[in-house]
């Protein structure tokens, strides 16, 4: 079942860049969909346009089955309020939904707790580690229960055990709730552990150069040392040089 589809996406910027031509590409229920390729090549403004965030100069955003209730945006800074408490930050979208304290306050608990933070509820952003402020950031987009999250290079800032177990817990997440995943990354090690599905984006203007379906075998800590794991990240690595 598709969720998303992009068909036929260009944009031009008012400065004249062509960001983007001919884009098509869906997204399954359910499916994590890798956004792989060089900087510049027009990921981040995709993401804004299947957000509705930008409207595209050229071609149709469509959801077969009708725009989810709420669709999670995950930035690759984590954009908390510095003087709000966790519990706050991500109780937040739930605020300008206008639900009642009791309510917003035991949902943000849940989606802290969801995300390994249990007992960091009251913490400033600024006593929290690089990774944990991201874990807040992905619970407020989490907090809204929604059927789509749309990711931005989220773990580009962190070191890599930090990365690593975040990415372990977006597949978890996803096991668990079903959330249909449109992850943007740079990273090959990322990408290759990560989709379900990876298109490989080639630049100036952005385009779909390649696209990989990996089988869907179950991932965790030691899958990075599978043979498996190793044609995947080739691959990848083939498909992003070739489109470089
Ligand atoms: N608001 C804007 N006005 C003009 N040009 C822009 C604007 N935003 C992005 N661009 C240009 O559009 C192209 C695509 O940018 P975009 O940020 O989507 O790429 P990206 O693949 O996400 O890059 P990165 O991996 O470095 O984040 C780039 O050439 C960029 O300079």
């Amino acid at each position: 079942m598709t969720l998303l589809r992009l068909s036929g996406i260009g944009h031009r910027f008012p400065n004249g860049v062509e960001a983007l031509a001919g884009v098509s590409l869906a997204v399954a229920r359910g499916e994590l969909l890798c956004l792989l390729g060089a900087s510049g090549c027009g990921k981040s403004t995709l993401l804004r346009i299947a957000a509705g965030l930008v409207a595209p100069t050229e071609g149709a955003v469509e959801w077969p089955e009708g725009r989810p209730r709420e669709i999670g945006f995950v930035f690759q800074d984590p954009t908390l309020m510095p003087w709000a408490r966790a519990l706050e930050n991500v109780a937040l979208p739930l605020r300008l939904a206008g639900l009642a304290r009791a309510e917003r306050e035991a949902r943000a608990e849940a989606a802290l707790a969801a995300l390994g933070l249990r007992g960091f509820e009251r913490a400033l952003p600024r006593e929290l580690s690089g990774g944990m402020r991201m874990r807040v950031s992905i619970a407020r987009a989490l907090v809204t229960e929604p059927d789509l999250l749309l990711m931005d290079e989220p773990f580009a800032a962190l070191d890599e055990v930090a990365r690593m177990r975040l990415n372990d817990e977006i597949l978890a997440l996803k096991g668990a709730r079903g959330v249909s995943v449109l992850f943007v990354t740079h990273s090959l090690l990322e990408s290759a552990y990560l989709a379900d599905r990876l298109v490989v984006l080639a630049p100036r203007p952005g385009r779909v150069a390649a696209e990989l379906r990996f089988d869907a075998v179950p991932r965790g800590p030691g899958f990075r040392a599978t043979p498996g794991f190793a044609t995947r990240l080739a691959e990848a690595t083939a498909a992003l040089e070739a489109a470089s």
